[in-house]
């Protein structure tokens, strides 16, 4: 069956301000979508709702036609979302956060597949250190190893390019192409330019309001 997340005249308000409002998106099978906007424009909080993490909002929120409230767990059983914070435990080596994540996503690995993952991620050598003694970049290649291990047909990653170097922007940028191109979707927040093989819708939020643009 197809993806399909829609918004409809969605709005948010945090604190007493409105973040954004009358917001209509869809994002379907294939499509890949750059949210956009200054610092605390409620890129994040969009995020929080798409990925059905907060029900704090006014409007519809839709997957596959029925209220995402109600199909919340077919929802999450598709879904893989990087926060800005990479969820790894610093105690465990990258081997095991990664057999963590596969296992909360009811996805158990092998320890070649980990390893297999982290190798795409161009950490090979680095697989039995605690986390923690990894550096910023290398942390967040440990965590984006799960677009590799973990298979979801919707990522929402936020602030997926934090802390990585050209190499792994690069990296990061083929597993985008690659999948989109197989029929994935992606939600994704980022500061940088994006250069991917195929074409991005953007949303912008800001204080003129809301625009959405191919
Ligand atoms: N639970 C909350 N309670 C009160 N205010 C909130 C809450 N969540 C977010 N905000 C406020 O909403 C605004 C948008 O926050 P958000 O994290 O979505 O911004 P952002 O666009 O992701 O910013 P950045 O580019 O800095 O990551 C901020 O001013 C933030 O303080």
């Amino acid at each position: 069956m197809s993806l399909q997340l829609q918004a409809r005249n969605l709005a948010c308000e945090r604190d007493g301000r409105w973040l954004f409002g009358a917001l209509d998106l869809e994002i379907q099978g294939g499509d890949i979508l750059r949210v956009e906007g200054a610092n605390g424009s409620g890129k994040t909080t969009l995020l929080k709702l798409l990925s059905a993490q907060s029900l704090d909002y006014q409007g519809t929120l839709l997957w596959r036609g029925e209220p995402l409230r109600r199909v919340r767990r077919d929802f999450l059983s598709h879904l893989l979302y990087i926060g800005h914070a990479s969820a790894l435990k610093p105690a465990l080596s990258a081997l095991e956060n990664l057999a963590w994540h596969a296992a909360l996503a009811g996805q158990p690995s092998s320890e070649a597949e980990r390893v297999a993952a982290l190798a795409t991620l161009g950490l090979s050598g680095f697989e039995d250190l605690p986390v923690g003694q990894l550096s910023a970049g290398q942390q967040r290649r440990v965590a984006l190893a799960r677009l590799v291990l973990v298979r979801r047909r919707l990522w929402m990653l936020d602030e997926p390019f934090t802390a990585l170097d050209r190499d792994g922007i690069q990296t990061l940028e083929a597993l985008l192409s690659s999948h989109v191109g197989q029929g994935g979707s992606v939600v994704l927040t980022t500061h940088q330019p994006l250069r991917v093989e195929v074409p991005v819708n953007r949303l912008h939020l800001g204080e003129e309001g809301v625009d959405v643009t191919t």
